[in-house]
């Protein structure tokens, strides 16, 4: 069974910096302090499967990780550290991503089956289709900035399943659009369950996960909270929800307020050495666990930070790229600059002009 999963996500994490700025971020970027900006693990440790054929909802509350878990499956964003392994080509539906606003429904329809490996002639065959299926009339051919937040959802979900992905990913789509658009995009889901194809389902909506998931991971505040048969983890949701609703304003405060205060000081470190010690004591006879476990948790990923000495190395290059800037300048050669590095400060050249002694 493990062989011939879909998906395979091991230990993911994702770190977001909060900048207040831009220029914050670029200063960060060539800082070799260790002094932080504030920043909040977004996830916190996800392990999960979806095996071929299998429809994942996504369940939990508001900013608890759902779309940042589905992006990285999808490949939009990366993940910080963990495993992410997808056996396919993807295909997302959300209301705010993968459309470019300043274009035309019609070239967002080119660009994305083109991004997908179609060519010219495939797209000019199904671009009537997918117009059809998306039934937003004369505005295929308005910036897609002027449509509708219903619209967006429609032309999304006509060209996410008409490129035919292997993996098919939908956060929150089905949630805008009117009852008829919703009861087409049903119809394509079933029609896509009965061709086997896998799904991942991010919805608020408990009925919409019963009616078509067959497993449910509920993601809470970062972290996998239950993962397992439909019905079993929608009814624990449904319990957690129950409580939290039934809190006081202040008492669901301090509540958000400590979840989110373990995102903020999350220790990557720490978790690290947690999982370290559970496949040590799971697996005494395993040799390098150390090396594994780092492997593990940084072997397929690209940082996006730099690291302290590409940082150094940054530097240094600026530096000697300055001193050759200063040297050209001078007038002086190398070698005399480096005799007596004073020079570098009375150019030679640039004061010798013409009649001037
Ligand atoms: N680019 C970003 N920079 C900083 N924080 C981010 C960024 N994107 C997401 N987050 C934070 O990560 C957390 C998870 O966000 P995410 O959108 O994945 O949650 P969600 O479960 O999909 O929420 P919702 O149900 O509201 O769509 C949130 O606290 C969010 O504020």
């Amino acid at each position: 069974m493990e062989k011939d999963y879909k998906v395979k996500v091991e230990n993911v994490t994702k770190e977001y910096d909060l900048f207040k700025t831009q220029s914050e971020k670029l200063r960060s970027f060539f800082s070799v302090s260790k002094k932080r900006v504030p920043h909040f693990w977004s996830l916190m440790g996800i392990s999960l499967t979806i095996q071929p054929g299998e429809t994942l909802g996504l369940i939990g509350v508001n900013g608890s990780g759902k779309s940042t878990l589905s992006n990285i499956i999808s490949g939009i964003i990366p993940q910080t550290t963990g495993y992410v392994d997808v056996r396919g080509d993807t295909s997302i539906v959300a209301i705010h991503a993968g459309l470019r606003n300043n274009l035309t429904g019609r070239e967002n329809i080119r660009l994305k089956s083109l991004m997908q490996g179609m060519t010219n002639e495939q797209i000019d065959e199904m671009m009537p289709d997918i117009i059809a299926f998306a039934d937003i009339g004369d505005f295929v051919d308005q910036p897609v900035k002027s449509y509708s937040s219903g619209m967006r959802s429609r032309l999304g979900f006509a060209i996410a399943v008409h490129i035919n992905p292997d993996i098919l990913i939908i956060d929150e789509a089905l949630s805008v659009g009117d009852d008829t658009f919703y009861q087409k995009c049903v119809d394509k889901i079933t029609e896509f369950k009965q061709e086997g194809k896998t799904i991942i389902f991010v919805s608020h909506s408990l009925k919409q996960i019963e009616m078509l998931c067959d497993k449910v991971a509920w993601i809470n505040y970062g972290e996998l909270k239950m993962v397992g048969e439909t019905k079993t983890v929608t009814n624990k949701y449904r319990e957690f929800t129950k409580w939290f609703k039934q809190l006081s304003k202040k008492e669901k405060h301090a509540f958000e307020t400590e979840r989110k205060s373990i995102q903020k000081n999350f220790s990557i470190k720490n978790y690290q050495k947690q999982i370290t010690e559970e496949m040590q004591s799971q697996h005494p006879e395993e040799k390098d666990i150390h090396s594994k476990i780092h492997k593990l948790f940084y072997g397929s990923v690209i940082s996006e930070k730099m690291s302290v000495w590409n940082q150094l190395l940054t530097w240094a290059v600026l530096l000697v790229v300055i001193f050759f800037c200063l040297v050209n300048v001078s007038g002086y050669s190398v070698g005399h600059v480096l005799s007596d590095p004073s020079l570098i400060m009375h150019p030679s050249n640039i004061l010798r002009l013409p009649g001037i002694k």
